[in-house]
């Protein structure tokens, strides 16, 4: 069995997340932006609701953190036109990372034109200025066929990451889930489509992250594990990575 990589390795990868109350949550950012620099180095990105990006921007400027916001959340049914504008805000606010819900619900419906509509148009005004995480929401995704079809109408030019779910639908991210988009990812690297997978909602703990490696390391190998092609997007797994690092 392969062996879990140490906790500061984890940190690395980390997209330490606040996305509790769109506002009136400063307090609470600023808390999270001071945490996200650790004895261990940076976690990746902090990831906050967009009216919070300017804050984390002005509190982690030099830091190398990556200042991520999301997108069409967490339903994934806003309007086209809505999710443009509110990227548009959260890029000139200084967001470098759009997680954006794809709208699963129209797709689920048959309708498969939505879900590439709107990457691509999300994709057009980020190019050069913010990384495109689409969010699956592979909880309410009822199959693992179904789950892998929509990874593929996701991986399109200018996305840099699958991610499984928003932490808000009841069901966040499983070992079967990232199954389904691990075989995604292989095919599409294999394909010389490289693209990332960040697994977020309801991790919290080590005996979670041992399974994810498991599973991840298999298929894409060890080199899979670093900021540019993984993360994980938590609320709460920060202080127990911290705890199980060694001290000194
Ligand atoms: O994008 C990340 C998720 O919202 C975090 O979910 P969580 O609060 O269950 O860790």
């Amino acid at each position: 069995m392969a062996s879990l990589t140490p906790a500061p390795a984890w940190i690395e990868l980390l997209d330490l997340t606040r996305l509790e109350a769109a506002v009136g949550d400063e307090d609470a950012v600023t808390d999270l932006c001071r945490r996200a620099r650790t004895r261990y180095g940076n976690v990746a990105a902090v990831c906050v609701y967009p009216g919070y990006v300017g804050l984390a921007r002005d509190l982690l400027t030099d830091s190398g953190i990556a200042i991520a916001t999301v997108a069409n959340f967490p339903g994934g049914d806003q309007r086209l036109e809505q999710v443009l504008a509110e990227v548009g805000r959260a890029l000139r606010d200084g967001a470098t990372e759009i997680d954006v819900v794809v709208p699963y619900r129209r797709w689920l419906q048959g309708d498969t034109h939505s879900v590439p509509a709107l990457l691509d148009r999300v994709a057009e005004i980020c190019a050069g200025r913010a990384q495109i995480k689409a969010i699956l929401e592979t909880g309410l995704i009822p199959s693992s066929a179904e789950c892998q079809a929509l990874a593929w109408a996701c991986a399109r030019p200018g996305v840099a990451f699958l991610k499984t779910s928003t932490g808000k639908a009841g069901r966040g991210a499983t070992p079967e889930a990232v199954g389904d988009l691990v075989r995604v990812l292989a095919s599409l690297r294999d394909a010389g489509r490289p693209m990332g997978l960040k697994i977020a909602g309801g991790v919290r703990t080590r005996d979670q992250l041992q399974c994810y490696y498991e599973i991840i390391v298999q298929t894409l190998g060890g080199g899979f594990f670093q900021p540019a092609t993984l993360r994980i997007g938590a609320s709460s797994l920060l202080d127990e990575l911290l705890a199980a690092a060694p001290h000194g």
